[in-house]
């Protein structure tokens, strides 16, 4: 069955796919596209699937096997290599979005490949709903870090050491949450991430510790859906 536009099944997934819709249209025929994980990005690869199959050309590289089914589904060609890609715009969603652009990202399990892919990109494109934008980072939404499952307890003490956090191992449904590259995740709890940059540094010097879901400095442009459209931000930068 060939995915349709949703209608939208509350306000906030509304929003979301008004901010998807906006990001869609930075994509143009030729392009090579980083799709992200989660349900904003659904109704993005919803939204192009629907132009490739009115005759857009592009390639996409998936971060997430579900991304990918979804991608496949939708008739968008992936690309499979590995090589190095040329990609000319990534575009995903956030859990946290705060005054200067950085996000929290990684509430899904997918923040290492979407990394890798938002630092593939020329241009990353980041949409959320309203309730993403926050004052500072932290607070209502923990921080993912993904880690090595050898030692995570270690690695978690190390954390909680560094940040003053408190790092709890990620579970579904009573199981141990694994990732597609077969790493657990630590969501880290703080009150409040003062200075994000300092602490993704700080972060990456410990030992166990393969990717924060911190997104410094990243993002090209905001795309913020509401009730009736979208607003768009360029980075300081872009
Ligand atoms: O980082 C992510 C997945 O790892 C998602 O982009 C993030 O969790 C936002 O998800 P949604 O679009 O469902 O609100």
């Amino acid at each position: 069955m060939t995915p349709s536009i949703m209608k939208p099944s509350s306000d906030l997934d509304s929003e979301k796919q008004r901010a998807a819709m906006k990001a869609a249209e930075y994509v143009r025929d030729g392009m090579v596209v980083g799709l992200g994980t989660g349900s904003t990005s659904k109704h993005l690869i919803i939204a192009l699937g629907e132009r490739v199959r009115a005759g857009l050309r592009i390639h996409a590289v998936p971060t997430s096997h579900d991304t990918a089914a979804l991608a496949r589904q939708s008739g968008i060609p992936l690309i499979e290599s590995d090589n190095a890609w040329m990609i000319d715009v990534a575009i995903d969603g956030a859990d946290q979005v705060d005054p200067a652009l950085n996000l929290v990202k990684g509430g899904g399990g997918a923040l290492l490949k979407e990394k890798i892919v938002a630092a593939a990109a020329k241009r990353f494109i980041v949409m959320v709903d309203h309730t993403k934008l926050v004052p500072a980072l932290g607070g209502s939404f923990p921080l993912p870090i993904e880690v090595v499952p050898f030692g995570w307890g270690s690695t978690a003490r190390n954390i909680e050491h560094t940040s003053g956090g408190k790092a709890v191992l990620r579970e579904r449904n009573g199981v141990v949450f694994q990732t597609e590259a077969g790493h657990v995740i630590l969501d880290l709890h703080m009150p409040k991430i003062d200075d994000p940059a300092t602490l993704e540094i700080e972060l990456n010097q410990i030992p166990g510790i393969v990717e924060t879901g911190l997104f410094i400095g990243r993002t090209s442009i905001l795309i913020v859906g509401h009730a009736q459209g979208a607003d768009v931000t360029l980075a300081a930068e872009s």
